[in-house]
C-alpha cells in the first residue's frame, strides 16, 4: 500500500454509482494523501459475505484498470432478518422502493439496522486486497425526505430524529457508515507514509 502510493501515483476508484462518489469526495476532502482519480464500470453484483463480495469486486476493478485501485460495497443489514438484505440491498431497493424497505419489516418489533461500508485497496494485480469497514446503527422508518440517494429516506442513525435524507449533507458525512470507513482507510495511508518518527510510532503499536 505504501509503495504504491509513495510513488507518486494516483489511485483510482472504481465505482457506477456517482452519489457515492460524491460523497466520497465530500468526505475525503484533501485529508487524502492521495490523488483520487474516478472511473465508471459498472462492476459485477457478487453474493456472498460482504468482505468476500469486497474482495472479489476489487479483484476485478484491479484486472480492468491494471493499477492501484479501490472499490466499495455498501450493505443495509436489518436485524429482524439476521442481516438480510445486507450485500442484496441494491436490488430489494430497485424493486421496492424505501416504501417497500419499510414494509418488510412490518411483521417484526425490532426495526433496528446497520448500514456497512466496506473500502477495498488493492495495488496491483496478484497482490492482496485490504478492507477498511464503517458501520453506523439505525432502524428503518417509514421514508422521509429527499429521495436523491437510494435508501436513504428509510434509514434514522440512532441518536438522531432525521433520516439520512432528511439530514444535511455534511451531518451525514461525519456520522455515516461511509464516513467511518473512509477514516479508517484514510488513517491507514496517513500512517503508512508517516515514517517521521518510526521508534515512537513502533512504541504506540506495542502499547
Ligand atoms: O449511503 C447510502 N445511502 C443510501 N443508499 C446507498 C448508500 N450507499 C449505497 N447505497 C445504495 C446504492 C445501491 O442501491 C446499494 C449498494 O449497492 P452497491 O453495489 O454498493 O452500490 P452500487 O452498485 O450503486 O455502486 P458500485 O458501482 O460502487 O457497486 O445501496
Ligand atoms: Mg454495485
Amino acid at each position: 500500500l505504501n509503495m504504491a502510493v509513495q510513488a507518486g501515483r494516483s489511485v483510482v476508484f472504481v465505482t457506477g454509482n456517482a452519489k457515492k462518489l460524491e460523497e466520497v469526495i465530500q468526505i475525503l476532502g484533501d485529508k487524502f494523501p492521495y490523488k483520487l482519480v474516478s472511473r465508471k464500470i459498472d462492476l459485477p453484483e457478487y453474493q456472498g459475505e460482504p468482505d468476500e463480495i469486497s474482495i472479489q469486486k476489487c479483484k476485478e476493478a484491479v484486472k480492468q484498470v491494471g493499477g492501484p485501485v479501490i472499490v466499495e460495497d455498501t450493505c443495509l443489514c436489518f436485524r429482524a432478518l439476521e442481516g438480510l438484505p445486507g450485500p442484496y440491498i441494491k436490488w430489494f431497493l430497485d424493486k421496492l422502493k424505501p416504501e417497500g424497505l419499510y414494509k418488510m419489516l412490518a411483521g417484526f418489533e425490532d426495526k433496528s439496522a446497520w448500514a456497512l461500508c466496506t473500502f477495498a485497496f488493492c495495488p496491483g494485480k496478484e497482490q492482496p486486497v485490504q478492507l477498511f469497514r464503517g458501520i453506523t446503527e439505525g432502524c428503518i422508518v417509514e421514508p422521509r425526505g429527499p429521495r436523491d440517494f437510494g435508501w436513504d429516506p428509510c434509514f434514522q442513525p440512532d441518536g438522531f430524529d432525521k433520516t439520512y435524507a432528511e439530514m444535511p449533507k455534511e451531518l451525514k458525512n461525519t456520522i455515516s457508515h461511509r464516513y467511518r470507513a473512509l477514516t479508517a482507510m484514510s488513517d491507514h495511508f496517513t500512517q503508512a507514509n508517516d515514517n517521521s518518527t518510526p521508534e515512537s510510532k513502533k512504541k504506540k503499536h506495542d502499547d
